[in-house]
């Protein structure tokens, strides 16, 4: 491949989330979130790992802004916690959580790095799920709500937001499979968590149009492609459903104002109708300024004879090299995902919103982190990016996922996914991890050694 040369305006940022990253989760009038509840609750996290303290971040977010700079990103997404702002997740105001990130945003615009805010990264107020969480539709409402005080609040700040991220991770992991908060276990409750999830982002877009903001407002997916095992008939059918399952459920509501047509009746026949509204689609498939995509891995599928509704199996890629979390390095399946919702979904611009990998990073005595796969992994995520911004696709922007090592949900802090390395045992230090100082030099260049 040729040199390999970003846009000079291309946006270089790094992402976290506030349960991860935060701590000071009772602290300055906190409202408490579902993720407090469940890291509470034995036996749900790795060593029994809580968000209490975290990368206690809301004490330290003026070193992290340093470090930022130091780094060179252009731009940092970051969530806002709806409990530490909004205690019962409605009404009452929090004003010392508030001006928490007023005093972060500040601090960000005067280093020059550009705020991307994620309105909901899981960490729903606990007072609404009291009242059946997302399975109950005025959580819709009451998160509308919130998203406008938000947009008021950093009206002329903050120019990207971001509504969800991740609603397959919140409705499946959280409602199907409860390895998430708040830990439910059945599948037609995760559809309809995932219908209301979307109803929501519809229901903020409409606010945020409505407030006649600057700026840009969209959602942020994990997409996951699915590839066939062989050429079968059967085990291409099964890739498909599996893919749809993950990437069209989501894509196709919010881009076409439909669900995928076969697996909503395979749904429907097997589980039942989840409700719904008269209008419902129209809302959720409101015209929005870009898609965020999260990727890490692809799915390998083949058939397999009534294992689950999609008569499919995820095939583990024994031979091939993989992150920490266990999942197969593939590059390529970035170009392919960014290619296919380009051609399938929308034309409007797409971020990278989240790419990255954890990997065993130790620290060196010499207070170093010598993370060249992690340099590996993300220059080749990088090449298929420009690949793909080369072939027409309007790709905007990249964050590294993540700016920091952070509380990995069910695996605890035993995953490092950060430029920045946390060391939790000594007073949550920080160290720049030599992938932190390659990204520094790719930012400055806009150049990935071919
Ligand atoms: O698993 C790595 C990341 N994936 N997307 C959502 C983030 O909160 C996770 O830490
Ligand atoms: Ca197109």
């Amino acid at each position: 491949m040729a040199k390999i040369i970003f846009p000079e305006d291309f946006i270089w940022g790094a992402a976290t989330s506030s349960y991860q990253i935060e701590g000071a989760f009772n602290e300055d009038g906190k409202g408490e979130s579902i993720w407090d509840r469940f890291s509470h609750t034995p036996g749900k996290i790795e060593n029994g790992d809580t968000g209490d303290i975290a990368c206690d971040h809301y004490h330290l977010y003026r070193e992290d802004i340093e470090l930022m700079k130091e780094i060179g990103i252009r731009s940092y997404r970051f969530s806002t916690s709806w409990p530490r702002i909004l205690p019962e997740g409605k009404g009452r105001v929090n004003q010392k959580g508030l001006d928490f990130y007023k005093r972060l945003v500040d601090n960000l615009l005067k280093a020059n790095i550009r705020p991307m805010i994620t309105l909901y990264h899981w960490d729903l107020p606990q007072a609404l799920q009291d009242k059946g969480g997302w399975t109950n539709r005025d959580t819709a409402k009451y998160f509308a709500e919130y998203a406008r005080l938000m947009f008021e609040e950093f009206n002329g700040l903050v120019d990207l937001w971001v509504t969800h991220n991740e609603p397959w991770v919140v409705a499946f992991e959280g409602h199907a499979f409860g390895n998430h908060a708040p830990g439910t276990k059945d599948f037609k409750t995760a559809l309809q968590v995932a219908h209301h999830l979307l109803l929501s982002h519809g229901m903020a877009v409409d606010i945020f149009r409505e407030e006649d903001l600057p700026g840009e407002i969209g959602i942020t997916l994990n997409l996951t492609p699915a590839y066939p095992a062989g050429d079968s008939e059967k085990d291409v059918k099964a890739a498909s459903l599996l893919d749809d399952y993950i990437n069209a459920w989501f894509l196709s509501p919010v881009f076409k104002g439909s669900y995928p047509e076969e697996l909503h009746h395979i749904y429907e026949q097997n589980l039942g109708a989840f409700t719904t509204q008269p209008g419902d689609m129209d809302i959720i498939s409101r015209d929005i300024d870009f898609l965020g995509i999260n990727y890490y891995s692809r799915m390998v599928v083949r058939h397999k004879p009534g294992d689950n509704l999609f008569n499919a199996e995820v095939v583990k890629m024994e031979d091939r090299p993989s992150t920490e979390m266990g999942w197969e390095i593939y590059p390529q399946g970035l170009y392919d995902i960014l290619v296919r919702v380009n051609k399938e979904y929308t034309d409007k611009p797409l971020y990278i919103t989240e790419n990255g990998a954890a990997f065993d990073d130790k620290l060196t005595e010499e207070g170093k982190i010598h993370d060249e796969k992690r340099i590996n992994y993300l220059g080749d995520h990088f090449k298929q990016a420009y690949k793909a911004l080369k072939d027409g696709v309007p790709l905007r922007g990249y964050y590294v996922w993540s700016l920091m090592d952070n509380f990995e949900w069910a695996y605890g802090y035993s995953k490092r996914f950060g430029l920045i390395y946390v060391d939790y045992e000594n007073g949550n230090r920080r160290f720049l991890k030599d992938s932190a100082l390659w990204y520094r030099e790719v930012i400055e260049k806009g150049q990935v050694e071919a």
